[in-house]
């Protein structure tokens, strides 16, 4: 039997880190050793989620409080802005220590990127600049050699895996590019807003951060690899009144190219990838079909209008969004099959 590796779960009173607890209770390889918080330290895990009554976790404690020499890896679910402080700390008290963050402090490569669209200058830079990009399905071998990995926001890992390889293998229009998203209420966190109490988001549909959500840049940076040159796309969030699950809608422009080469590449793109599935003609994604889950789903569909197509991925924030994709990530870090703990089918309803 071998032996588990000891992880500690950061920020696990919040979403991201609570449903990484939920898929790593189950993870083989893995014992939960630490969970920290902020307002909720001192209080059992299962006080701040009564669903974990049936796991024996530790008590939520602040993150100094932790003694990183004995682990192995962490989680991190901490705001951005935050992160950088407590990982720069962490990786200097072990720096063999392998982190998978969540949060968006180490996902731009540039620091002058990072520093206007976060609006401070990065307090981390040497390690905004070690930091690897953590969508797993694009950069699998830099990932598994990493010790920091700086997983993708929900948006981007939706909206990236449909349009990664359109754009590389030159089908669409780089420059035309519409994204339009929704996501459930769990992606603007755990705390108490006004925007996401049930009164005031219940029984609407909110745009929010029109033309200048901070996920263009991330965005931005991986269509710009992919396409060898700089490039911008339309980008606009709206919160939508579930709790998880994430849906983008993306126009784009045919270069030459017809919908059934759009939907063969991404079928070659991802033939054999566990996670990402493209959707048969016809079939329309939908976010109950992942709800839970690790997977995503692509649908290409052909626009009324001559020459533009239509590209639609979902999945759940909260996994292949965050947590799953951070687990995805930590099992090519441990050299464990990429599925481990993770081959759970959406709840639907
Ligand atoms: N929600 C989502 O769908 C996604 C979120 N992300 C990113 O993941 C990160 C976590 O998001 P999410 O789980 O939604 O956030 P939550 O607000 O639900 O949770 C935040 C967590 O961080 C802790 N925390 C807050 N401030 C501090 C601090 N100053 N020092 C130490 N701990 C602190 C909180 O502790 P306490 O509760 O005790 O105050 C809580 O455990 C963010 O960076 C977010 O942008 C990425 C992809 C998807
Ligand atoms: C619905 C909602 O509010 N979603 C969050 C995105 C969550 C996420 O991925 O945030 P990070 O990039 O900070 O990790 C937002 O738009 O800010």
């Amino acid at each position: 039997m071998s032996i588990k590796r000891k992880v500690a779960v950061l920020g696990a009173s919040g979403y991201t880190g609570s449903d990484a607890i939920r898929l790593l209770a189950r993870h083989p390889n893995v014992e939960i050793s630490a969970v920290t918080a902020n307002s909720h330290a001192g209080k059992p895990m299962n006080e701040v989620f009564p669903h974990f009554f049936v796991l024996d976790l530790p008590t939520l404690v602040e993150w100094e409080k932790v003694d990183w020499t004995r682990l192995d890896a962490v989680v991190c679910g901490l705001p951005h802005g935050t992160t950088q402080d407590v990982i720069a700390a962490v990786l200097k008290a072990n720096p063999g220590i392998k982190i998978l963050d969540m949060s968006a402090d180490f996902r731009l490569r540039d620091n002058a990127a990072y520093a206007q669209w976060y609006g401070h200058e990065h307090r981390a830079p040497h390690l905004q600049q070690e930091a690897v990009y953590g969508l797993t399905e694009f950069y699998r071998e830099t990932i598994a050699a990493a010790r920091l990995v700086a997983c993708p926001g929900c948006y981007p890992t939706a909206a990236l895996l449909a349009l990664m390889p359109l754009v590389k293998a030159r089908l669409i229009d780089a420059g035309d590019i519409v994204i339009d998203a929704k996501s459930g209420m769990t992606g603007a966190g755990r705390g108490l807003k006004q925007n996401t109490l049930f009164s005031e988001s219940g029984e609407g549909l909110s745009p929010y951060a029109v033309g200048t959500h901070r996920h263009a840049a991330e965005i931005e940076q991986e269509l710009g690899v992919a396409a060898g040159a700089p490039i911008t796309v339309n980008f606009t969030p709206h919160l939508i009144p579930m709790a998880r699950g994430e849906l983008c809608t993306c126009y784009v422009r045919l270069s030459g190219a017809t919908v059934d080469d759009l939907r063969a590449t991404l079928e070659r793109a991802y033939r054999d990838e566990i996670f990402v599935h493209i959707a048969k003609e016809g079939v329309i994604p939908q976010t109950l079909n992942v709800r839970g889950s690790n997977y995503v789903q692509i649908g290409v569909f052909p626009d009324r209008i001559n020459g533009r197509a239509i590209v639609i991925a979902t999945l759940d924030n909260l996994v292949k969004g965050s947590a799953g994709q951070a687990i995805q990530n930590m099992n090519l870090m441990f050299g464990w099959p990429e599925a481990t703990g993770l081959e759970q089918i959406a709840l639907f309803p």
